[in-house]
């Protein structure tokens, strides 16, 4: 019978380890851009006004992950935003794509290991929240971590204080940037969309399942705004290692919390969501960028 490994340092990557991938994408490009933006389910449009791109599949990166799941390209576009040096991350790894979760968010320590110090993050997420509408755009104010407070926290294992790597224990009130937030709701607002947006709690579930009926209904008592299965191993992560970080949830279905609904939501209805929204999202980051010292 094969033992059962118990040896906690084998959890999680080296610093040597997120050093060496780091090298290896930055040798495709003179560009050290500073702003880091992770692309959520069908958000990797902002791609498309990037100047001078120059990408980097995830499969020339020894070590590195694969995108499984459509919407997710599995890429990294180093260019300019604006004008300002950016690099995009087209395509995360999710929890539920069969990732522990220590490997779901590694790609923000490369990300800091090439010299990232601003995080943009963006997801899809179904709106619990019922004064929200599909096609809204909700900030996010805090978050909960479900899969954390039972026992999967992105921060279990072998912790390393060098660099990239933050302390042991990490508090995680104030995650997300306040300055960056009214930036991005004075942008919609020039934008002339300032309608649309929200300001609110994202709760991650593990996934795949999308919330049953009894289940959206916990979620909104716990007090979140919007449910998705990402984002929030990437804000802890990134908070660990000393990033300022925005957190964007385009709302791409609504949640039901009532019994006998008949609407049952499909990744193709995200998807679809998420592309009538592509140009906007573009247009609000392009403007966006140009507003981070
Ligand atoms: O969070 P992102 O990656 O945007 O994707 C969201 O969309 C997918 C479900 O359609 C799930 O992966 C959910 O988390
Ligand atoms: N639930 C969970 N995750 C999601 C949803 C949803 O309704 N929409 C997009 N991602």
């Amino acid at each position: 019978m094969a033992a059962i490994n118990t040896d906690l340092s084998k959890i999680g990557y080296t610093y040597e380890d997120i050093q060496r991938m780091a090298q290896v994408i930055l040798s495709n490009t003179n560009l050290r851009p500073s702003i880091g933006i992770i692309c959520g389910t069908g958000l990797g449009g902002i791609a498309d006004v990037v100047e001078n791109p120059v990408t980097v599949s995830y499969d020339t990166v020894p070590g590195f992950p694969v995108s499984t799941v459509k919407g997710h390209s599995g890429k990294f576009v180093f260019g300019t935003l604006s004008g300002k040096p950016v690099l995009l991350m087209m395509g995360r790894f999710h929890y539920y794509e069969g990732y522990p979760m220590w490997k779901v968010a590694m790609p923000v320590r490369v990300m800091k290991a090439m010299g990232i110090e601003t995080l943009l993050l963006t997801n899809a997420a179904g709106g619990l929240n019922q004064s929200y509408k599909t096609g809204d755009i909700m900030l996010l104010k805090d978050h909960i971590d479900l899969p954390g407070l039972t026992g999967e926290c992105v921060l279990i294992g072998k912790n390393d204080e060098r660099q990239v790597f933050g302390p042991r224990f990490l508090a995680t009130n104030g995650t997300y940037d306040s300055d960056f937030r009214g930036k991005f709701l004075r942008v919609a607002t020039e934008l002339g969309h300032g309608d649309l947006m929200k300001e609110g709690i994202y709760i991650m579930i593990g996934g795949p399942t999308f919330s049953s009926t009894a289940e959206a209904r916990v979620l909104r008592m716990f007090g979140a705004d919007a449910v998705g299965m990402s984002t929030v191993p990437e804000s802890v992560v990134g908070r660990h290692s000393g990033m300022r970080i925005l957190g964007v949830s385009l709302i791409t279905d609504m949640v039901e919390l009532e019994d006998g609904s008949q609407f049952q939501v499909t990744h193709e209805d995200v998807l679809r969501t998420a592309n009538e929204r592509a140009q906007l999202m573009q247009k609000m980051f392009l403007k966006f960028v140009t507003l981070i010292d």
